[in-house]
C-alpha cells in the first residue's frame, strides 16, 4: 500500500504522483484561451449548451452524495456541506438559463456530445450503493475542483479575460466556491484516512477517471461545434 507523507493527504499525493493529467485537466487549452482573451466564441457557446446538460445531470449525482453523506457518514456536518452545494446548483441553473439568452444558446436544440455522455455514465455508476463514500467523495471533490482551479485561474492577476465571460469565472473562482471545495475535500481526505488499501487504489482510480473526463469535456468544448 502506498505510503503518505507526513501532514499531507492521499488526494495531494495523488495529485503530485498525477500532476500531468491533474494540469491538463485545470490549465486546458480552452481555459487558458478565456484567461488570455483569445477564447473562440463558438467554443464557449459549445461550452454553454453542453456544460447545461452536464449540471442537470449532476444534481441527481449530488442528491445521491447527499443521501450517503445523511446515511454513511458519521459526521453531521458532511451533510451540510454537501447540502449547500446541492442548493447552489439551482442558482447555477438559473445562471446558464440567462447565459443561454445573452449568447443566443436554445438550450433544448442542444444535443449532448460523446464526451458529455460518458461522464454522464460514469456519474450513474458512482451512485451505486456497492460504491464507498471516501470513493464518491473523492470524485465529488475533484469534479468541483477542476472548475474551481480553471475558472480561479482565468481571475488571476495579468489575465485578458473577455468582460462576457467573467460571470462563468466567478462563478467557480469566487472565494466561497474555493472554500466550499476545501470542506469537501477535507471530508474527502477524513475518509481515505480510516480506507482499506482497496479503497485507496478505487479511489485514486476514480481521481484519475474523473480528471480524464474534464480533460475530454474541455476538449468537447475546443471543437466548437
Ligand atoms: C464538466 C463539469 N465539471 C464540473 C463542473 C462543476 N460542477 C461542471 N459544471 N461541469
Amino acid at each position: 500500500m502506498e505510503k503518505k507523507p507526513e501532514n499531507r493527504g492521499m488526494i495531494d499525493t495523488w495529485i503530485d504522483k498525477h500532476r500531468s493529467i491533474y494540469s491538463a485537466a485545470t490549465r486546458h487549452a480552452f481555459v487558458v484561451s478565456i484567461r488570455d482573451g483569445s477564447v473562440d466564441l463558438s467554443s464557449f457557446r459549445t461550452w454553454l449548451g453542453q456544460d447545461y446538460l452536464f449540471v442537470r445531470g449532476f444534481v441527481p449525482f449530488v442528491a445521491s452524495v447527499l443521501i450517503r453523506a445523511c446515511k454513511d457518514s458519521g459526521e453531521s456536518s458532511d451533510m451540510e456541506v454537501v447540502l449547500g452545494g446541492l442548493a447552489s446548483l439551482n442558482d447555477e441553473i438559473e445562471w446558464f438559463k440567462r447565459e443561454g439568452s445573452k449568447w443566443d444558446v436554445d438550450f433544448s436544440t442542444v444535443v449532448p456530445q460523446n464526451a458529455n455522455q460518458e461522464y454522464r455514465r460514469f456519474l450513474d455508476a458512482l451512485m451505486s450503493s456497492e460504491v464507498k463514500y471516501a470513493v464518491i467523495m473523492t470524485a465529488f471533490w475533484a469534479i468541483e475542483a477542476v472548475y474551481q482551479e480553471s475558472f480561479a485561474h482565468c481571475l488571476e492577476d495579468g489575465n485578458k479575460t473577455p468582460v462576457g465571460l467573467t460571470g462563468a469565472c466567478h462563478r467557480w473562482g469566487n472565494d466561497g466556491f474555493k472554500q466550499y471545495c476545501s470542506s469537501v475535500k477535507n471530508i474527502a481526505e477524513r475518509c481515505l484516512e480510516n480506507a482499506s488499501g482497496e479503497v485507496l487504489v478505487e479511489a485514486e482510480d476514480v481521481l484519475v477517471r474523473v480528471l480524464e473526463h474534464e480533460v475530454a469535456f474541455w476538449e468537447m468544448s475546443r471543437g466548437g461545434q
